[in-house]
């Protein structure tokens, strides 16, 4: 009796507060109609303003102000739309659920209940808060507290209440769907619905279950450099979302998401998630794959690609390129190279410019210039210099060039079309005159290319100078043989205009710490996601290239596809060689969110140095293994599970190992659903079939997962178990694997009672 009463009188609550909304709604929008008619009408006597008579100075004086007067009230109208058509955004919003959580907390005698949506929502008076947005600092409690004392953070210092009732509701427009009282973060009763739900093409934002280890993560805005190490489906990615919207509204006026920048995975996960921000009110942030971010800033070259590289490694990788490749990528490469630009005497590799075949300006004389300059310079200041010296001999050059009998006979020959650009419609009081100024022009376009030279740092001969620091010192425990024969492959890449992975981030670091440049002091949050993707030394150079932004680095060491082995032995000392002067917290989440409680037991037993997971309480069908002895009948399985998961699911993925595998098997699906083969190029998820390679499947998850071919003669290298942890982490509801001929080991040892096995 008492729960029903109370029950009414919540829904009545959301009934009135749903009510305010739609009142706010109709004059919110009757305002933006207003507001849109007047920016038309401001903007139409703008134009007329425009027309005005110009001939008089008098009149033109007064038309400028004028004018300007308008492009203010245009400016104003604009912008007082724009608040406007945020705010029915956020009201429409609220419409759809106008909160989900409430809080009953007391100070002394003093009792206050609070209620918690996605955005803050006054009364029709604008004096009592109706809903609290959740980033506000007394929400926190929500997410953190369980009853009794809690304290949350407010400009006067930690303020203690009592936290008397935490409520937690499922609301649909102004219907509760559901409601309980619950002393935990958030009730499991919640997660069970929200999780059990079938995968969608967009990631969805977790506002009202925010777990109290992800709400710390979210919240914290006093580490330089935040470290989330989080097993599968933990809500990494997620969390970082929320975290990204939570500052940016703490920091509104300091903060714009231009200033934030994502590196993710590839093209489809970050369309996966760029519908999370938006929900929440936020603008996304700019996002760029790795591969892309080398690629502008290596420009002139080919650089090999991540997936590229995988692909090739499973064919073969022999362990002395393992340990290169290690040495390659580590801190220790990038500090050795600032140790030689350092060295007293350093004097970089310059390169002639030619043009036509004839050197303009030579290494020598660069170099000549160089060493002129006061010792006590630094490197980069050092360059800058030398540049500048360079574009003063080329100037110096130019007007050599004007008195030249090649450049007056090139003066005399010019056609009609070229005087008149050349001229660009100027007068001249005397031919002397005319000649210089047309004469210097002349010189200065044929030495244009010269100039871009300069300009674009072409006279540093980069890839003789890494080549160079190659040669310098073999690095211990590299043999001299197969350094020098990897430093050759470097050289004759170069030739060929291309650059390997391994390669990259040393070789722009140099180019930077020579010119001084490539840093961008834009970024404030930088944020990686899949970290245990990313090299110490691209790390390294990441954080070089934003040196003032905060950094939020989220990865999971078993999901280490490319065996940079970034995130596995001990952290924080490799954190701190990476980040020196930082402050550095790590965070660990060891629950599991994704997939069934089997599913997460299934694959985490297959880790060799098993982390802690622990998995939410979402039961479901056991994992199931096929084993095929014909490549016939594995395809015909495939399909056979394609149709059969189709039935219940609606986003099923093939994952395979390699780009070779997917388009195979999607040559011989046969199911009556749409399949699409991903590529590097596919940005959007789709429902029906998915066929991939796991590498594009980072950070994606399906309804169900078809493991394509866990056979023992694909999945039997060191760093396989992680390989397929992956593939199995994807699911959220079922799991099957397909091996043809004997599965690999790494499943076959499990616990038999970990899954099911079939013979086709
Ligand atoms: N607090 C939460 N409330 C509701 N759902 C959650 C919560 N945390 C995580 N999830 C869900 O769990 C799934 C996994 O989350 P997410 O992709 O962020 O994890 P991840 O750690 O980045 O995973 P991975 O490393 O495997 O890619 C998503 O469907 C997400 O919505």
């Amino acid at each position: 009796m008492y729960a029903s009463k109370e029950r009414q009188a919540e829904e009545q609550r959301v009934r009135q507060v749903a009510a305010t909304i739609q009142r706010e709604l109709e004059q919110n929008q009757q305002k933006l109609t207003n507001a849109a008619q007047e920016t038309h009408q401001i903007e139409l006597n703008y134009g007329d303003t425009a027309k005005i008579n110009t001939l008089e100075v008098d009149d033109r004086m007064e038309t400028n102000a004028a004018v300007q007067q308008q492009k203010q009230l245009v400016a104003l109208a604009v912008e007082n739309q724009t608040i406007l058509a945020k705010r029915q955004q956020r009201l429409q919003r609220l419409a759809q659920s106008p909160y989900f959580g409430r809080i009953d907390i007391a100070e002394g005698t003093d009792q206050d209940t609070l209620y918690i949506g996605t955005a803050t929502l006054m009364d029709d008076q604008d004096e009592d808060f109706l809903v609290y947005d959740w980033r506000s600092p007394v929400a926190g409690v929500y997410y953190n507290g369980t009853l009794g004392p809690v304290t949350y953070p407010t400009p006067l210092g930690p303020q203690r209440v009592e936290l008397q009732r935490k409520r937690q509701f499922t609301i649909k427009a102004d219907r509760i769907t559901n409601m309980f009282d619950t002393d935990e973060t958030v009730g499991d009763e919640v997660l069970q619905g929200v999780l059990g739900a079938a995968a969608s093409l967009y990631m969805q934002n977790i506002v009202a279950t925010i777990q109290r280890e992800q709400n710390e993560i979210i919240r914290n805005t006093s580490a330089d450099v935040l470290v989330v190490q989080g097993v599968a489906g933990s809500g990494k990615t997620s969390t970082i979302l929320q975290r990204l919207a939570y500052l940016l509204y703490h920091s509104r006026k300091q903060l714009a998401a231009e200033q934030v920048i994502m590196f993710s995975p590839n093209h489809l996960f970050s369309n996966y998630i760029s519908q999370v921000l938006p929900s929440l009110g936020e603008k996304n942030m700019r996002q760029v794959t790795l591969h892309e971010f080398l690629e502008k800033r290596l420009w002139e070259v080919q650089v090999e690609h991540q997936f590229t590289r995988f692909e090739k490694d499973q064919r073969s990788l022999p362990a002395a390129t393992r340990k290169l490749r290690q040495y390659l990528e580590s801190t220790t490469m990038m500090t050795r190279l600032r140790a030689v630009v350092q060295q007293p005497n350093f004097c970089p590799r310059f390169t002639d410019l030619l043009l036509a075949g004839e050197p303009i300006l030579t290494q020598e004389q660069m170099q000549a210039l160089w060493q002129q300059l006061p010792a006590s310079l630094t490197v980069a200041d050092k360059y800058q210099q030398t540049k500048n010296k360079l574009i003063r001999l080329l100037q110096r050059r130019v007007r050599q060039a004007i008195g030249t009998d090649w450049l007056q006979e090139q003066l005399e020959s010019l056609s009609e079309l070229d005087y008149l650009s050349l001229s660009a419609g100027a007068t001249f009081t005397s031919d002397a005159e005319e000649r210089y100024t047309l004469g210097k022009k002349l010189a200065q376009q044929h030495f244009a290319p010269i100039y871009d030279a300069i300009y674009n740092d072409f006279f540093l001969d980069l890839e003789q100078q890494y080549l160079v620091c190659l040669r310098q010192e073999c690095p211990a425990g590299v043999s001299p043989v197969s350094w020098q024969a990897r430093t050759e492959t470097v050289a004759s890449n170069f030739e060929r205009h291309h650059v390997a992975l391994s390669d990259t981030a040393p070789l722009l670091y140099l180019r930077d710490l020579i010119t001084g440049g490539g840093q961008n002091h834009q970024i404030q949050y930088l944020f990686i996601d899949e970290m245990q993707d990313y090299s110490p030394a691209q790390l390294f150079y990441i954080h070089h290239a934003f040196p003032v932004a905060k950094l939020t680095l989220l990865g999971d060491g078993a999901q280490d596809l490319f065996a940079h082995e970034t995130l596995r032995g001990e952290l924080l000392p490799a954190l701190k060689q990476l980040f020196p002067h930082q402050k550095i917290k790590v965070y660990s989440l060891n629950n599991s969110y994704r997939s069934t409680q089997q599913i997460t037991h299934f694959a985490s037993a297959l880790l060799p140095d098993a982390p802690q997971i622990l998995a939410f309480n979402r039961p479901g069908p056991r994992p199931k293994l096929l084993v095929c002895q014909r490549l016939l009948e594995l395809n015909q399985q495939v399909s056979r599970a394609c149709r059969d998961l189709l039935t219940r699911e609606t986003m099923v993925a093939v994952l395979t190992k390699t780009q070779q595998e997917a388009e195979q098997i999607y040559a011989t699906l046969q199911v009556d659903a749409p399949v699409t083969l991903m590529t590097e190029q596919t940005h959007h998820l789709q429902t029906g079939v998915m066929i991939m390679p796991i590498y594009l499947a980072k950070g994606l998850e399906f309804d169900a997962v078809i493991g394509y071919n866990v056979s023992a003669d694909l999945f039997n290298a060191a760093n396989d178990a992680y390989i397929l942890y992956t593939i199995a982490s994807r699911a959220m509801h079922e799991l099957w694997l397909i091996s043809l001929g004997a599965p690999t080991p790494l499943i076959t040892q499990l616990a038999p009672d970990l899954y099911e096995r079939t013979n086709a």
